[in-house]
């Protein structure tokens, strides 16, 4: 959880404000954006009702390509521009967090920066809709997944609903009031070896409020081979734990539904 993160809080209730309004839109005009195609860069997708396996998926969600070339959507009014903003300003904290990390890591801090080709990183707007569910029992908001890329900065609307994995056990995520939530991600997992791990999370959904959530994930750019840094790897002590791959082949595998890391990481001794 990240607080004193200098993103002004009136800018963070104006995106949330402005994805509450978007998902309030007739659903013919969100439908324009329904694809399967995850690289559409403007993705508006609906599993309300959907049954998959023993659950129902109960989400609508909103996904948008903000660098390294901003796309947004023309409605509502005023969007597009509150989102690039914030945008901006997570791709800053995420750079400053990722120096903190590079530095963790026993590098200088713009080792991640100049690995992962940042000043070109792929970042995605990703805003999730949970409206009241009657019974929550029978539905998951998303399943259990981890995300690509590196850091994922997570803000919600006051409605709780996130839960992550810890030794094997759910616990629900309370934030404070104006933090973010910091998930480190797949890619940041591969490059450090498996030093940082990659966080298992999902939400749930409750039968009494609606919940928004944006999770702006923060990652290499697409081109970018994305392997264990060699300064990590020691073949005798430490082997590389995972296969190299471009990011972007990586996002691929996500089509099938599977969980990528899984397809990456070899058994080490
Ligand atoms: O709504 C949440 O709290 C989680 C959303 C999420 O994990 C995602 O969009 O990847
Ligand atoms: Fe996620």
């Amino acid at each position: 959880m990240l607080v004193n993160h200098g993103v002004p809080e009136t800018l963070m209730k104006a995106v949330l404000d402005d994805c509450n309004e978007f998902f309030n839109l007739p659903m013919e005009e969100k439908m324009e954006f329904a694809t399967k195609d995850i690289w559409k860069p403007i993705r508006f997708g609906t599993g309300v009702d959907i049954k998959v396996e023993k659950f129902f998926f109960w989400r609508d969600f909103l996904k948008v390509f903000a660098h390294p070339e901003f796309h947004f959507l023309s409605k509502p009014q005023g969007f597009s521009e509150i989102a690039q903003e914030y945008c901006k300003r997570c791709h800053e904290v995420s750079m400053e967090l990722l120096k903190g990390i590079s530095e963790s890591l026993g590098f200088e801090e713009s080792y991640i920066e100049k690995a992962m080709n940042l000043k070109s990183g792929f970042q995605l707007f990703a805003a999730n809709l949970y409206p009241p569910c009657p019974q929550p029992e029978l539905a998951m908001g998303i399943p259990a997944h981890t995300d690509h890329g590196l850091l994922t900065l997570l803000i919600e609307n006051g409605i709780g609903g996130l839960q992550i994995q810890h030794n094997g056990k759910w616990f629900h995520v309370n934030p404070l009031p104006n933090s973010f939530l910091v998930n480190t991600a797949d890619h940041l997992e591969i490059l450090s070896n498996g030093r940082y791990k990659s966080i298992m999370h999902r939400a749930v959904v409750n039968n009494q409020s609606t919940r928004i959530s944006i999770a702006i994930p923060n990652g290499p750019s697409l081109d970018t081979m994305v392997s264990p840094a060699p300064e990590l790897v020691d073949n005798e002590s430490r082997p590389a734990a995972y296969i190299p791959m471009k990011y972007k082949d990586y996002m691929d595998l996500q089509l099938d539904g599977k969980p990528c890391l899984e397809r990456v990481r070899l058994p080490i001794a």
